[in-house]
């Protein structure tokens, strides 16, 4: 898929690797929708950008992704204003294993709830014209570490509910792609709160443990893994794809045992 031209929707855009992201498309000539419950950071995010890539090429619509109502509102306002839509990211995450009710409601539920609004405007089965679904994962999904165990759980739910949503596509001919992005640690503020009592609850006393873990992986920088999303963004041999990205081997793909039939 050719980027220009596109029209794009990234939740938890207004920062970190989602604001990443958001420039990288800009640069190449896409439209954006930034869906964030951050008025602060998305206008801010939004002024600099119109400063850089001119106006009228990005709307900034807070939002709180857990409440369905919401967000339903800020894909139909992405579609009146921009006229169709063809890419969404659906990367909004916290980290907080103090309230992993919420976090589970923001990192996976709201996720399905992105995935399937996404396909109401772009499916073939709604008589759209296709387009491209990227779901934030991590590589906490495949090297966990025992301080994360909600985290891990809605980040491994991601990549499952992805996989399946891939070949439902394929099966029920919808026209979209819909991979999974798991990113290594990255340099952002969400990296900072596994040091915080108020994200890591009990777990915090482990915080030494991730702070060893990251010498040992490294940090790699957002706008490696908007490098990686603009991949799964054009390569329209990518379905049910899990690409991971980390210091040690860069942007890869995970490899699964074929399903024995
Ligand atoms: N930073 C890291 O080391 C890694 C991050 N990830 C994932 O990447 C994604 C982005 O994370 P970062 O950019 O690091 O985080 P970040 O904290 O820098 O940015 C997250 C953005 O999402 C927004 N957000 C949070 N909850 C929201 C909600 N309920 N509704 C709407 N917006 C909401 C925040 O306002 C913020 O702008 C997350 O899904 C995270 O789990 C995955 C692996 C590593
Ligand atoms: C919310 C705080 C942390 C969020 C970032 C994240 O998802 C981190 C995952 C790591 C948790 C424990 C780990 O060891 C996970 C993997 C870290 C990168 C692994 C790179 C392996 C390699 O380079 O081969």
């Amino acid at each position: 898929m050719a980027v220009n031209g596109k029209v794009a929707l990234v939740t938890g855009g207004a920062q970190g690797i989602g604001r990443a992201v958001v420039r990288t498309l800009l640069q190449n000539s896409a439209k954006v929708t930034v869906v964030d419950m951050n008025k602060d950071s998305g206008e801010g995010s939004k002024t600099e950008l119109d400063k850089e890539f001119g106006e009228g090429n990005l709307a900034f619509i807070q939002c709180d992704v857990r409440d369905g109502a919401a967000l339903r509102d800020a894909f139909q306002k992405t579609v009146d204003k921009f006229g169709h839509l063809d890419i969404v990211i659906n990367n909004a995450g916290i980290n907080n294993e103090k309230n992993w009710e919420k976090m589970i409601e923001v990192n996976l539920t709201s996720v399905i709830k992105g995935t399937y609004l996404a396909l109401e405007h772009m499916s073939k089965e709604h008589g759209k014209q296709g387009g491209t679904i990227i779901n934030v994962s991590s590589m906490a999904a495949f090297l966990h570490s025992p301080h994360q165990p909600v985290y891990t759980a809605t980040k491994h739910g991601v990549i499952g509910f992805t996989r399946v949503m891939a070949d439902a596509s394929i099966r029920g001919d919808y026209g979209v792609r819909i991979n999974a992005l798991c990113p290594g640690f990255v340099d952002t503020p969400l990296l900072q709160s596994v040091e915080l009592e108020d994200n890591m609850g009990k777990f915090v006393k482990f915080k030494d443990d991730f702070k060893h873990s990251m010498n040992k992986f490294g940090v790699l920088q957002p706008s490696f893994i908007a490098e990686g999303m603009m991949r799964l963004v054009t390569d329209s041999g990518l379905n049910g794809a899990v690409m991971k990205i980390t210091c040690s081997k860069g942007i890869h793909f995970h490899t699964y045992e074929p399903m024995s039939v």
